[in-house]
């Protein structure tokens, strides 16, 4: 019999902290070692209203959780401040980090995948563990070789930190990778009111919506002469990120560096 993988989920009250430890609880392969989080010091994670019926620690002190823990992943569901130190103290410890949280600057993803290098470690930094997101950032991609013109709208719940979504900032590094660089609209174009036109990169658009009612959604627009071609993808629960989850758990033990996005590693 293999042994199972011993994980250390942070945020384990969020919205896909919840998610993420009924996965773990479901799968006979996991085992929560302790979850990280900033009230319940010292309880059972099975003592909180809501969680799984679970024997694992509630710390509040990350370092003393990483110290007194044995464990192989560290799973990271909180905000962009806080999941930043835990992601490097993870490494730190020797944990292999698989990241949710999204809000990352190109600056932290350097320092990460430089300490990650340096220690032969896996990270896994997946701004979207939705298989049809990671299709729709994909296709996009594709589509940019023959359709420069795009405008990327992400839409969110109102309970969101971060603009625009780590999904939409990494389908325009993707499409920035295939799209030929062009400013779009009209070149003397004016903001009557500030941010009209969305954030910028390359000249391409990016425009975030927060509404309640909303879970995770992102459309992606291309527009050429006489056609437009539209690419979305609905998560209508978080039920639909924990398959992701899962594999990124099993594949990052398997791993020796940063990689940034699941479609590095789907098959
Ligand atoms: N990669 C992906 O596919 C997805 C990524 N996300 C990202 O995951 C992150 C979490 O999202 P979501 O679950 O919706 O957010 P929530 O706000 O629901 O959950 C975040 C949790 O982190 C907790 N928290 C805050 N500070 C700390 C701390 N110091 N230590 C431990 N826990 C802490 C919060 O507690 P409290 O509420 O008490 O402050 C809360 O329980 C976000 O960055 C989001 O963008 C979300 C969905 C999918
Ligand atoms: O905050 C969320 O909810 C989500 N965050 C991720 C992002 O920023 O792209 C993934 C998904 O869109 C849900």
């Amino acid at each position: 019999m293999t042994e199972s993988i011993r994980v250390i989920v942070a945020g384990p009250r969020g919205n896909m902290g919840k998610e993420a430890v009924h996965m773990i609880e479901r799968e006979e392969h996991l085992e929560l070692a302790a979850v990280v989080d900033h009230k319940y010091e010292g309880a059972l994670l099975s003592d909180i209203e809501g969680m799984p019926n679970l024997e694992a620690r509630v710390y509040t002190n990350v370092d003393q959780c990483l110290s007194e823990i044995g464990a192989e992943v560290f799973v990271d569901l909180t905000t962009p401040e806080i999941g930043k130190v835990h992601t490097e103290k993870a490494l730190d410890y020797g944990l292999a980090p698989v990241v949710g949280t999204t809000g990352f600057s190109d600056e932290d993803l350097e320092r990460l995948r430089q300490k990650a290098k340096e220690q032969q470690r896996g990270v896994l930094i997946v701004p979207n563990f939705a298989i049809g997101a990671v299709l729709m950032m994909k296709m996009s991609q594709m589509a940019a070789a023959y359709f420069p013109d795009v405008e990327i709208t992400e839409l969110h719940h109102d309970r969101k930190l971060d603009a625009p979504s780590g999904t939409a900032v990494k389908t325009a590094k993707l499409i920035q990778e295939n799209r030929a660089k062009k400013t779009q609209g009209h070149p003397e174009e004016k903001e009557t009111m500030p941010g009209a036109r969305g954030a910028e990169l390359d000249g391409m658009r990016i425009h975030s919506t927060r509404l309640p009612g909303l879970v995770a959604h992102q459309q992606v627009m291309f527009g050429g002469e006489g056609q437009t071609l539209t690419i979305r993808h609905d998560s209508i629960n978080r039920a639909s990120f924990m398959p992701g989850v899962k594999f990124a758990i099993e594949q990052v033990i398997t791993m020796k560096e940063l990689v940034y996005g699941l479609e590095n590693i789907l098959e």
